[in-house]
């Protein structure tokens, strides 16, 4: 490999299954070194992770990348949004993580919009309608169900303020990732001290919120880490966010990531407010806006589906008639926090290939029936969608995604967009450059487009019909609940 043209940077995506670390060069994007390592989430009612390991999962990331991640001149941090980090006066963790797919505080999102002005009022005020992912409605959880949690909590940090402050020993965080919590206004850019005070929470135990291109810090303490002291620290944002960035998106372009999460997204200039909750009103990392809908049920749901039939998640096959809805999780969009999976007209001859494409339909269907929703009006429908994140590598998820959205699909070759965007905030802080125009340079988009398709509306109107119809059900609880 040859010697790198500029000053290298570390992009890190510390994500909900694993932790992944880049080391790029600045001058070209090239990716001079990387690694990976997991993490674990809980299975059973909740599901939460420990912050400790996401520090292990860095520190082993790290150590994979050599050599070429000590001589890093500045690093950044994208993470999983929303999740609830409460920390000790020593800094360590009072209890795991609860995790944005955790949907135990549906109860509480739901308390809160009804007795907080409505899902109007939240829309308007935070840009977004809290669903049971939102970090708010975890706190009022916590103070419900584990009140000494509450009251030993001297700091509440996101996952990417965690491993950021670790770094640098100051508690900060972004507004990319602020606009998540459902505590920071969209309007006035600040902490929302009403929300704060309905749900008990001291705003002086949350972080700072640096600025866009501000440094957040140095690195205090290398000793557990190949980074040497005084390196240049970036404020980091949520993991949508850093996509964005990786990806140097402008409005008009929508992006679907396939993950732990099935997210659609798009840059807007606009701050958004759908009080119908669908779309998340995020600002994104730069001072632009980023309206966002979410699923529960990607990857992992398909996978377990294949894993039940006993097949390969690419052995598909066609076929008319059989509708599954996968939401294993329960489901945020739509906002069905209580529902299982649910399979409709299945039959003698329905095959095992079937039902897994069913799984891929269902599980794409919202996510594009937000689409345009998070596209501002004047967007061109044939621009094309890019495909990211673990599933985009996947056939079965790029012909469903092109099959049901009958726009072109365009699958970058670049893996790791979220580090790569996290990198390219790194690489902002040191040359002065907007990141988004630092990844456009990088050309980190470019990829193969597969052309558009004609749309299966016969499928779309199918699993409108039977998510409508099957209404009451999936908004009841299962007896193992
Ligand atoms: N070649 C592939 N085809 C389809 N799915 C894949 C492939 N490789 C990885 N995945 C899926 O990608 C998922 C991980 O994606 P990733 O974006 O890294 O997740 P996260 O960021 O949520 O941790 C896994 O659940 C796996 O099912
Ligand atoms: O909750 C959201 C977005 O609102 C998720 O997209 C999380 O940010 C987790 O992301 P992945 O780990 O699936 O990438």
């Amino acid at each position: 490999m040859s010697a790198a043209e500029g000053p290298l940077v570390v992009g890190v995506d510390t994500s909900t299954q694993s932790t992944k670390a880049l080391v790029v060069d600045v001058a070209t994007g090239r990716v001079v070194a990387s690694g990976q390592a997991p993490h674990t989430v809980t299975s059973g009612a909740g599901r939460e992770s420990d912050p400790r390991q996401w520090w292990d999962a860095l520190s082993e990331a790290l150590r994979q990348c050599g050599e070429a991640a000590h001589e890093a001149a500045a690093v950044s941090i994208g993470g999983q949004q929303h999740g609830l980090v409460t920390l000790d006066a020593q800094g360590d963790p009072v209890r795991p993580a609860l995790l944005w797919n955790d949907v135990r505080s549906a109860p509480q999102a739901a308390r809160l919009v009804e007795e907080l002005g409505g899902a109007k009022f939240w829309a308007e005020r935070t840009g977004s309608v809290p669903a049971a992912s939102f970090t708010v409605t975890k706190w009022a959880w916590l103070a419900e169900h584990e009140p000494d949690a509450v009251r030993a909590t001297r700091a509440v940090r996101l996952p990417h303020d965690y491993l950021t402050e670790r770094l640098t020993g100051e508690g900060t965080t972004d507004r990319g990732d602020a606009s998540g919590t459902g505590w920071w206004a969209s309007g006035t850019e600040a902490y929302d001290e009403e929300i704060l005070a309905r749900v008990g929470l001291d705003p002086a135990l949350l972080p700072r919120v640096v600025r866009p291109g501000e440094v957040a810090g140095t690195v205090r303490d290398s000793d557990d880490l190949p980074f040497s002291r005084g390196t240049l620290v970036a404020c980091g944002t949520g993991d949508n966010a850093a996509a964005a960035l990786g990806l140097g998106v402008r409005p008009g372009t929508p992006v679907m990531s396939l993950g732990t999460s099935g997210t659609v997204y798009a840059v807007s200039r606009h701050r958004q407010a759908d009080p119908t909750g669908t779309v998340a009103g995020f600002a994104d990392a730069r001072g632009d806006w980023l309206p966002l809908a979410c699923t529960l049920n990607c990857t992992l749901a398909v996978d377990r589906v294949a894993a039940l039939l006993g097949l390969d998640r690419e052995a598909v096959e066609a076929g008319h008639g059989v509708t599954l809805l996968p939401f294993l999780d329960g489901e945020r969009t739509p906002n069905l926090p209580h529902s299982s999976g649910l399979l409709h007209g299945l039959r003698h001859d329905t095959t095992g290939g079937q039902l897994l494409q069913a799984a891929y339909d269902g599980a794409v269907y919202s996510l594009l029936a937000a689409l345009d929703l998070v596209l501002d009006e004047d967007a061109d429908p044939s621009t094309p969608l890019l495909l990211i994140g673990g599933g985009a590598r996947g056939t079965a998820w790029q012909q469903t995604v092109r099959r049901l959205s009958g726009r072109p699909v365009q699958v970058p070759e670049a893996r790791e967009l979220v580090a790569l965007g996290a990198a390219a905030q790194a690489a902002g802080l040191l040359t002065g450059e907007d990141p988004a125009a630092v990844a456009r340079r990088w050309n980190t988009a470019a990829g193969p487009v597969l052309d558009a398709v004609e749309r299966d509306e016969e499928t779309l109107s199918r699993l409108a019909g039977v998510l409508s119809d099957a209404a009451p059900l999936l908004e009841r609880a299962t007896d193992t609940d």
